[in-house]
């Protein structure tokens, strides 16, 4: 056994936002990994109807958890749910199961937050910053604690171009933050919001930095770590290749571009797709949870891990990765046939949403309605437009991040560890992953997120064949009608008609001539 999952044998863990993205691929791995830890606290709330045990049997049944449940039959009986909501300021945790945390408690991985962009200024600042805040809090009077690892966002200080391993500092301290919200009204939040984030772009990347600050100012004793991912997407190899569950970040615009939806993008080619795979993240989170608490460094570390500084591809790259794997891999039902331009500017890309998004949505919406049927398009394709708003910062700015902190941690591994951590795709030699890597994410994305049979790819492709055809058709048809109207209203469109018939018919004569010769 590796060096690192022997350290989480018998141990006990406590994860916050375990029924997330990450939160589940780090619970999978520290089970497979480590059958023989104790026990693994969730923090977790009732939501959509389900029990706490509803869902976490949901979690245990899902595609990711069929190698776990084979190497660690009893791995129901090593999940502890605790009810909890850190939308509370007390967290809402009974005092039993405080006293159990607070007893039993080794490592705790704080990854709950709330991840919108759009997310109002105090539902942010009360999961991301003061539940972190209630979190130490409950850390520090941990008996037994060994570490305690935030998660952040390699964003949270997007408003740099460089970034370096440290904590910068906030304009406004988190402390009044907090007090703020206590006494500000909604309406008063709402005009003060973009004063606050200054040149941030969302109230996430603002509260997640100011999560950072609090743990700087107030972890005191404890032996702290920060993990700042940058996109965090599908997993590279485990527990298999192409794993996801959500569509946050990239996920959602593949499949918008993969069902024909997304047709244009405002985004800058050369800029750096930063996007790392969450088994690369969990790998990196759980290697830090032993380092943190058994070299127990003296400062709090913070970690970066992206790729864009090991192993870059850039959007324009990307986007054409996307693009050729749909060759291979296409969405069924499509609605037009996947193809993507970025756009640079706001007049082309105005221009380019009229064309490739509102008019066929408006058609598309006109020929339900003639059809009987309730029209749909133009607000999907409106919601689309919207989310693409919000994402478009990170696809047209560039970072670089420092990973010092990362590669002295990778150094300090045993040999047995470094093959399990260095996944390969954020390693400077291995640049044509990203085809693979790429090819995976769709191929994940298919299986998992939309459930599409792998069964039906030759009629996806037979499909997009029709559409393909369709467009053909339509664009000759619409070439014809405008060509029509031209000549009948211009004489200069007339003369250059006659102009291009006439050399056609002469290289066509020529052409003729030449075969008769040659017989
Ligand atoms: C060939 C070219 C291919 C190129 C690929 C290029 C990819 C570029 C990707 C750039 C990603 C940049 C991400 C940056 C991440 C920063 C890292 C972090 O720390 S942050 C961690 C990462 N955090 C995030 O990424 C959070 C980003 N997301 C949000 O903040 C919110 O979802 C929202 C505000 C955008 C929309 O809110 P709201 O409308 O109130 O409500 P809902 O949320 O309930 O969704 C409603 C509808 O929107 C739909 N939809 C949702 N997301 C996407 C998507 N990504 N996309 C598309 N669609 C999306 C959804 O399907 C639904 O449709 P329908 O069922 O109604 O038909
Ligand atoms: N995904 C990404 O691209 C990136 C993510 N990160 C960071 O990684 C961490 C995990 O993100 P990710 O897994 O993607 O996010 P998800 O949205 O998938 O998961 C968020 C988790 O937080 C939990 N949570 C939210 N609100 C509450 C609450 N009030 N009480 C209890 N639990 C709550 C959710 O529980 P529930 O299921 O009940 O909603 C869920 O388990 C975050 O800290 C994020 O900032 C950083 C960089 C990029």
């Amino acid at each position: 056994m590796s060096m690192v999952a022997a350290f989480y044998s018998n141990k006990s863990i406590l994860i916050t936002g375990a029924t997330g993205f990450l939160g589940k691929v780090l619970m999978e791995k520290l089970f497979r990994t480590s059958p023989q830890l104790k026990v693994i606290y969730i923090l977790i709330r009732p939501k959509a109807g389900q029990t706490l045990q509803e869902r976490v049997f949901q979690i245990l049944n899902s595609k990711l958890f069929e190698k776990v449940k084979e190497i660690c039959p009893n791995v129901h009986e090593k999940i502890r749910p605790i009810s909890a909501d850190l939308n509370q300021s007390d967290l809402a945790i009974s005092k039993e199961d405080m006293q159990e945390l607070l007893s039993g408690t080794n490592i705790v991985f704080h990854c709950a937050a709330t991840v919108r962009f759009d997310a109002h200024l105090r539902e942010a600042v009360q999961l991301n910053v003061i539940a972190t805040q209630k979190l130490l809090l409950m850390a520090s009077q941990m008996s037994k604690l060994e570490a305690f690892i935030h998660i952040s966002t390699a964003f949270s200080n997007c408003n740099l171009k460089r970034i370096d391993e440290v904590i910068y500092p906030c304009p406004v301290e988190p402390r009044k933050i907090i007090d703020s919200m206590e006494w500000l009204d909604d309406a008063i939040i709402d005009e003060i919001t973009p004063k606050l984030i200054g040149d941030r772009p969302n109230t996430y990347t603002y509260t997640k930095a100011l999560g950072e600050m609090v743990i700087h100012q107030e972890s005191g004793n404890l032996n702290v770590a920060i993990i700042r991912p940058s996109i965090v997407g599908a997993s590279w190899q485990e527990p298999f290749p192409g794993w996801i569950d959500n569509i946050n970040g990239p996920s959602g615009l593949i499949i918008a571009s993969g069902k024909g939806f997304l047709r244009s993008l405002r985004a800058t080619p050369m800029a750096i797709a930063d996007v790392i795979p969450v088994d690369t993240v969990v790998n990196l989170t759980i290697a830090v949870g032993w380092y943190t608490a058994v070299h127990r460094p003296k400062s709090t570390l913070i970690y970066h891990s992206t790729s864009g500084n090991l192993n870059p591809c850039l959007w324009h790259d990307m986007g054409l990765k996307v693009l050729a794997a749909f060759e291979k891999i296409p969405f069924e039902r499509a609605f037009r046939r996947p193809y993507v331009d970025f756009t640079t500017n706001n007049f082309t890309t105005q221009y380019w949403n009229a064309v490739s998004h509102w008019a066929p949505a408006i058609i598309y919406d006109f020929y339900l309605r003639l059809t009987g049927r309730k029209p749909r398009m133009l607000k999907l394709m409106n919601r689309l437009l919207r989310t693409i708003s919000m994402l478009e910062y990170f696809i047209n700015h560039s970072w670089e991040w420092s990973t010092n902190n990362t590669e002295m941690l990778l150094s300090e591994l045993s040999p047995e560890d470094q093959r399990v951590i260095l996944l390969p795709l954020c390693r400077p030699s291995h640049a044509n992953h990203w085809l693979e890597y790429i090819e995976n994410y769709v191929l994940g994305i298919k299986k998992y997120l939309l459930k599409e049979d792998l069964a039906g790819i030759p009629k996806a492709k037979e499909h997009l064949r029709r559409l393909r055809n369709i467009h053909y058709l339509f664009n000759t048809a619409l070439f014809l009608i405008v060509w029509r109207l031209l000549i009948a209203r211009s004489q200069t469109a007339r003369n250059v008609w006659f102009l291009i018939m006439s050399f056609c018919y002469k290289f066509l004569s020529y052409f003729r001539a030449s075969s008769a010769l040659k017989v």
